[in-house]
C-alpha cells in the first residue's frame, strides 16, 4: 500500500536569514515509494529542507503538502533521525517507554521487540547515554520506527558510524521502506546513495537542481554542480 503521505508537493519554499536566502525557492514533487535520498555540498540547504518537512522549521514562504496533510496535520505520521541522537538520561527501555507511553502501558513487550530489531536487547537496562555512538543512534532508530511512521526522515543519521553500524541501520531502513514507509534521507556517502537510492534530490544553493533515479544520477549527472560534487570537487 502506498505511504499516505505521497504525494509530496513542495512549492516555492523559501527561508531568508538576514540578507541570505537559505532556500532559495525548492519546489519538488515525490511521488514514489521508497528511499529518496538528498545529496549536495555542505551549506546547500539539505538539513534545513527536511527540518520544514518534519515541521521543525517554518518557512518564510511556500507550501508543503504531504498527500492530503498540511506538515502539522502530517506530523503524528512521520519520525526523524539525527545525525546526534537526543537520548533522555534513562535506561535504553525507558527512553522507548517514554517516546510510546501507549504502548509501554498496554504491551510492553513490543518495546523489548523493538530493542532486538535493533540488536540492544541486552542492552535494555543500560543508561541510554552510555551507549556507544552506534548503539545511540540503533536505540534512536528503533524510537523513531516505534511509531510506525509513514514518513521517516534521517539527517546524516551514519555519518559517524563504524562500517558494521552503517550497515545495520540500512538493512533496518530497507526493511521499513519495503514495509510501506517512505524513508527521505539525507546523505553526503556515495556509497550509501548508491545502496539506498531509488531517486536522489540534488540541492545546491538552497534549490533542487537535479531529482531524477539514482541509477541516472550516478551515471550522467545533468548540471555542472552535481558532476563536481561526484567528482569530489568543493563548491563555494
Ligand atoms: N538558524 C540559522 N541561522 C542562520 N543560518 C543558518 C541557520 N541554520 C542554517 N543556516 C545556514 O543555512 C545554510 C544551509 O544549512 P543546512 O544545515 O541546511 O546545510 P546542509 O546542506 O545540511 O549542509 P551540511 O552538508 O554541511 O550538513 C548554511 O550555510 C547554514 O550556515
Amino acid at each position: 500500500m502506498p505511504s499516505a503521505v505521497l504525494p509530496i508537493r513542495i512549492s516555492d519554499l523559501r527561508l531568508t536569514i538576514g540578507e541570505r536566502a537559505l532556500l532559495g525557492g525548492v519546489n519538488l514533487l515525490i511521488r514514489d515509494p521508497g528511499i529518496t535520498v538528498i545529496m549536495g555540498p555542505n551549506g546547500a540547504g539539505k538539513s534545513l529542507f527536511l527540518r520544514s518537512l518534519h515541521g521543525l522549521i517554518t518557512p518564510d514562504h511556500g507550501q508543503i503538502t504531504l498527500g492530503p496533510m498540511t506538515v502539522p496535520e502530517s506530523r503524528h505520521q512521520q519520525a526523524m533521525v539525527f545525525q546526534h541522537p537526543v537520548l533522555l538520561r534513562r535506561t535504553a527501555l525507558q527512553n522507548l517507554a517514554f517516546a510510546a507511553p501507549d504502548i509501554a502501558k498496554s504491551d510492553p513487550q513490543q518495546l523489548m521487540a523493538a530493542l532486538e530489531a535493533v540488536h540492544l536487547a541486552d542492552r535494555a537496562g543500560q543508561p541510554a547515554r552510555m551507549l556507544s555512538g552506534g548503539e545511540q543512534q540503533r536505540l534512536a532508530l528503533a524510537r523513531a520506527l516505534l511509531s510506525k511512521p509513514s514518513l521517516l526522515l534521517l539527517d546524516e543519521a551514519t555519518a559517524s558510524l563504524d562500517p558494521a553500524s552503517v550497515l545495520l541501520i540500512e538493512s533496518l531502513v530497507k526493511a521499513q521502506s519495503a514495509r510501506g514507509t517512505k524513508v527521505i534521507l539525507v546523505s553526503h556517502d556515495q556509497s550509501q546513495a548508491r545502496r539506498l537510492a531509488d531517486e536522489i534530490v540534488f540541492i545546491s544553493n538552497g534549490q533542487v537542481a537535479e531529482h531524477r533515479p539514482a541509477e541516472q544520477f550516478f551515471s550522467a549527472p545533468q548540471t555542472p554542480a552535481a558532476k563536481a560534487y561526484l567528482a569530489g570537487e568543493i563548491l563555494f
